[in-house]
């Protein structure tokens, strides 16, 4: 080869290797990393129970919207950490057997990084209502239960009602993928044992300002309504009725409830306390300390007698729920969750019409007590007596109480889980408090993964056939220059 098409060679040759440099450092460099996942567990103490979740996320990807999933949950044995109160050791050691579990599922590696958060809903807001010593001790016996695991622990608190209903909006919001996109967002439904919680996107003003919360989410505002109704879940919206009924009943000797909300043949004896044994009713002195619960299987008169338990008559606003509360109209889709679903899909009433849901519902609630118990001979008779009156009172509440339609009823989806994850305010809380929302949209990459490696293996392979052409060309003509000079 002539020595003077050695600098041309080695130019060719220095920027091939170059580029193939090029291409494998930004592959590599880009590669996602599978493997690694963050992690972070959330335990719900609720007042009928408490579950341990386990949230996991690629960790380069936190920031995106819908990519923390729930990876475990564990259900704590017995009952909420407000059970607790006579002895609240027992709180803390009740949470071992799911928090050595979550201990197992998270890689060893992760544990000093992973947050661990407790949030008491309504059973310790009753709790801290009456015996406010009871419930320091209670917490402060999850807190030491929790500390002693190899995790980040980061607080055992009660949370607000205003927090668990914007939280669980959170969460169906962000795991819906609604927080990015100009589509709405989901209203959130959320029915526990001792409260309940409804939050959403209004059209009109809200005009109280407890019951307005406003987010900065991904660059978008978000201004909601939330209200939580303290003593409103299913458990203690059962006491309030009972007592209420126990409250008009004459005081006979032996006294007999006939309740419209228990199925015909259902005949339980009962105590006084057991129905007022709770901040939510007021203490009644009966002669008799015990009565007989009867069941009637009325479905319209057991709908007359919750319907007492809404205070519909007082309002200082424009318009109200129930019990003085501001609220706007219910506005667009909502997702209802926990007990609305456990209850609607226990009875199969998650997708019919307003109308037919009552029909069917009169049907269940008047078919003797004998024949359920046939029916479900697994299931605790203690719940299945319930689902009549439960099934009454989700009705009530949301027709008479957030006055939804028979039109509007079918924007009420009930919902369990979303993907993988369950709906509730535990994941929207985690995500806030790990700041995973962030306010304004991240940077969006220019193109996908995929397309960055291919678009930069044929630029590279571009620029080699060009340089090649060149070289060609460049040997073409200076042989026809030395053919010319002969
Ligand atoms: N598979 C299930 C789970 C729970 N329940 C009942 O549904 C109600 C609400 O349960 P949950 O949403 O877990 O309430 P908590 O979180 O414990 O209560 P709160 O949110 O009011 O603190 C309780 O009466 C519970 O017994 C049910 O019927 N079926
Ligand atoms: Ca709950």
């Amino acid at each position: 080869m002539e020595r003077r098409y050695m600098p041309v060679v080695i130019f060719l040759a220095a920027i091939t290797v170059g580029i193939i440099i090029m291409v494998v450092i930004s592959v590599v460099q880009n590669k996602p990393l599978y493997q690694k996942y963050k992690y972070g567990i959330v335990l719900d103490a609720g007042s009928s129970h408490t579950s341990v979740f386990i949230y996991e996320w690629p960790a380069e990807k936190e920031n995106n919207t819908g990519m923390v999933q729930q990876k475990h949950t564990c259900n704590v044995k017995g009952k909420g950490i407000s059970s607790y109160s006579a002895n609240p050791q027992g709180a803390g050691a009740s949470l071992q057997e799911c928090m050595n579990e979550a201990k197992q599922k998270i890689p060893a590696h992760r544990h000093p990084e992973t947050p661990v958060y407790l949030g008491a809903t309504a059973g310790m807001r009753l709790l801290r209502m009456e015996n406010e010593e009871a419930s320091k001790k209670v917490l402060d016996s999850v807190a030491l239960s929790l500390k002693s695991y190899p995790f980040s622990y980061q607080g055992a608190r009660i949370i607000s009602g205003q927090e668990e209903g914007a939280f669980g909006w959170i969460t169906v919001n962000y795991l819906s993928e609604n927080l990015r996109k100009p589509t709405g967002t989901l209203g959130a439904l959320d029915l526990g044992g001792a409260s309940t919680q409804i939050t959403f996107v209004p059209q009109q003003k809200i005009e109280s300002s407890d019951n307005s919360i406003d987010f900065r989410l991904y660059g978008n505002n978000y201004h909601l309504y939330t209200h939580s109704f303290l003593c409103y879940g299913k458990d203690q919206a059962l006491k309030l009725s009972m007592g209420k009924k126990l409250e008009s009943t004459l005081k006979t000797d032996p006294i007999e409830l006939r309740d419209p909300c228990f199925h015909p043949g259902y005949k339980v004896p009962r105590t006084v306390p057991d129905v007022f044994n709770t901040p939510c009713t007021k203490e009644l002195k009966l002669a008799n300390e015990n009565f007989l619960h009867v069941g009637l299987g009325n479905w319209s008169q057991c709908q007359q007698s919750i319907r007492k338990v809404f205070n519909t008559s007082i309002c200082s606003y424009s318009k109200c729920s129930f019990n003085g509360v501001f609220q706007p109209s219910v506005y667009g889709d909502f997702g209802a969750f926990s007990a609305f679903f456990f209850v609607m899909d226990f009875l199969n009433l998650t997708s019919d019409s307003l109308a037919t849901t009552k029909e069917k519902l009169a049907a269940y609630c008047s078919t003797p007590w004998e024949k359920i118990v046939g029916n479900h001979p697994k299931i605790d008779q203690k719940y299945l007596s319930e689902y009549c009156f439960s099934a009454t009172y989700i009705l009530t509440l949301l027709e008479d109480g957030y006055k939804f339609t028979s039109n509007n009823w079918k924007d009420i989806r009930f919902i369990k889980k979303i993907g993988d994850s369950d709906a509730g305010w535990t994941l929207g809380y985690m995500l806030n408090l790990t700041n995973m929302i962030p306010a304004e949209a991240p940077d969006m990459p220019l193109m996908p993964y995929g397309g960055y490696v291919t678009f930069m293996f044929f630029f590279a392979l571009l620029i080699l056939v060009l340089l090649l052409l060149v070289y060609l060309y460049f040997r073409r003509s200076t042989r026809t220059a030395q053919k010319d000079i002969i």
